[in-house]
């Protein structure tokens, strides 16, 4: 029987021992804070309770150009909001880097990076300074950030070696900040709680799950978050049900509720943000969206896609692929060593170290792909299996890699691809001119502002073989982006 173990440890964390070492206070201000469930990196997540997090409701934003959008007189705007930390890191990044740098022998390079950097790591698009720090320091460095250091990996061989040894790496410091929303779902357990056992649940989970992603192309791209907290609600309103489950399946009615919310929790928001990414990528590439607009009309010959013709549907999945690489949801993951360890490169680390692999730097290296920041669907080759992390060698490692790799990978494909060929089946899409896209950071990689596109209904004949139709929809559409 799995149950929930207590840790009693985790209520504390290191800048309670700074502050106490250093006997001073830490004061921190929520009304600055940045408001996402999924900070990894925030030291005072660590102190976030659930009242206090619902104080968290500014959105936090860094306004950037996408790396794969070409200039023109109507691009968006590239503003940069400078973030305002809602703590300051200074003597505690100071603090961290003499305590914990001074006798380091691990080979790994010590990013010196500027305090204001830090600030901007702490509570903003984190990804971004990661990657000006690897172009500097090479795809492996040290990195103090408030009351943590972190070895920041943007290196294949080393993520593979760190995702693939699940058990001398767990998940840490993202464990211990979701942990509130999770509670002791799989999605963060570790260890025993995490098992195969806890696996098999999944078809239950699946079919429940199936009927919500339903739900929530029914109303839009993406499910609103007040639709994830009445999903949320319902569970506890049937515990009838949910504790009849647990005692057929051996489990606690409190870890199958978990469970199910990890389920629901993980696949929320990823897929809508694949989607926005990709409609932005095609909107700002004519030919690649011709491409794969005549794709969809070759193999669906104006009907809605069947499951067989998924496979067929090449050209189109590489541009999701493609999108993936230049927005991987999440940015960043988060590992702490279990043991010490040597990584590949003989670089040392410490039992206790966070690790943080940059899947954004690695999707971005110039080191690890050619035109690696332009929108290059054919890179993928066509005939080729679907690119995961075997094929490419974690070179491609949108949904992780390992034993913890996402267990909706193919579910998320496969919704992607459908909602996605149907659209373009019936619609023409550009750009509404002169709009602020800008990205922040949570789970995913999402726009602050929505993503706003103007929507014609298209006038071809396979796509509109059976329609009468020809009435010109003209509308502006929001994407809109959590
Ligand atoms: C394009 C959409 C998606 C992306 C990019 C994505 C990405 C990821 C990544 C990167 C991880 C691993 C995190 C880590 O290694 O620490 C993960 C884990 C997970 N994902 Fe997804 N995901 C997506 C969709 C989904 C969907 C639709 C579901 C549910 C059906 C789902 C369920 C999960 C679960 C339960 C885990 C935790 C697995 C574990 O720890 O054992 N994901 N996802």
């Amino acid at each position: 029987m799995m149950r929930r173990q207590e840790d009693g440890a985790r209520g504390q964390c290191k800048i309670d021992k700074i502050c106490r070492a250093t006997n001073t206070s830490f004061v921190s201000n929520p009304i600055n804070m940045p408001a996402s469930l999924s900070l990894p990196v925030s030291p005072l997540c660590l102190h976030t309770t659930p009242t206090l997090h619902k104080k968290l409701t500014t959105p936090y934003s860094l306004s950037i150009r996408s790396s794969a959008q070409k200039p023109s007189s109507s691009d968006p705007k590239p503003t940069t909001t400078k973030p305002s930390s809602w703590v300051s890191p200074d003597w505690v990044t100071s603090l961290t880097r003499s305590l914990n740098f001074a006798k380091d022998d691990s080979n790994i390079p010590i990013a010196t990076a500027k305090l204001d950097d830090v600030s901007e790591l702490l509570g903003g698009a984190l990804f971004l300074p990661l990657f000006k720090w690897m172009i500097r320091y090479g795809p492996i460095y040290r990195l103090a950030a408030g009351p943590r250091d972190f070895v920041v990996v943007s290196d294949p061989a080393i993520a593979k070696h760190v995702l693939r040894n699940y058990g001398k790496y767990a998940k840490g410091l993202v464990a211990e900040v979701s942990e509130f929303l999770f509670g002791s779902g799989f999605a963060i357990a570790e260890g025993q709680l995490w098992t195969v056992g806890n696996v098999c649940i999944y078809g239950f989970l699946y079919c429940k799950l199936f009927v919500f992603k339903l739900l929530e192309f029914g109303i839009g791209l993406k499910c609103s978050n007040a639709l994830l907290l009445e999903a949320r609600a319902s569970l506890r309103l049937a515990p009838q049900i949910v504790e009849a489950r647990a005692q057929r399946l051996d489990v606690s009615s409190t870890q199958l509720r978990d469970d199910l919310l990890s389920m629901l929790v993980a696949g929320h928001e990823t897929t809508g943000s694949v989607l926005t990414w990709t409609t932005y990528l095609l909107s700002k590439d004519p030919s690649s969206l011709k491409k794969a607009q005549e794709e969809v009309d070759r193999v669906l010959q104006g009907r809605p896609p069947t499951y067989e013709d998924i496979k067929n549907l090449k050209f189109l999945t590489r541009c999701i692929n493609e999108s993936l690489r230049l927005y991987p949801h999440p940015p960043v993951l988060l590992r702490r060593a279990q043991v010490p360890d040597v990584l590949p490169g003989n670089y040392k680390v410490n039992a206790g170290q966070d690790i943080m692999i940059s899947v954004y730097n690695i999707h971005h290296s110039a080191q690890v792909w050619e035109r690696a920041e332009e929108f290059v669907p054919e890179r993928f080759d066509l005939d080729d299996p679907v690119p995961n992390e075997t094929n490419t060698d974690f070179r491609f490692i949108p949904f992780s890699g390992g034993p913890r790799k996402c267990v909706g990978d193919q579910f998320a494909l496969m919704e992607a691809i459908v909602a996605l060929a149907i659209f373009l089946q019936h619609m023409n899409f550009e750009l509404v001119p002169d709009q602020n896209i800008s990205m922040t950071t949570g789970a995913t990689i999402h726009t602050t502002n929505g993503l706003y596109m103007k929507v014609s209904q298209r006038q071809t004949e396979s796509a509109f073989a059976s329609s009468s139709s020809s009435l010109q929809l003209n509308v502006a559409m929001r994407l809109k982006s959590l």
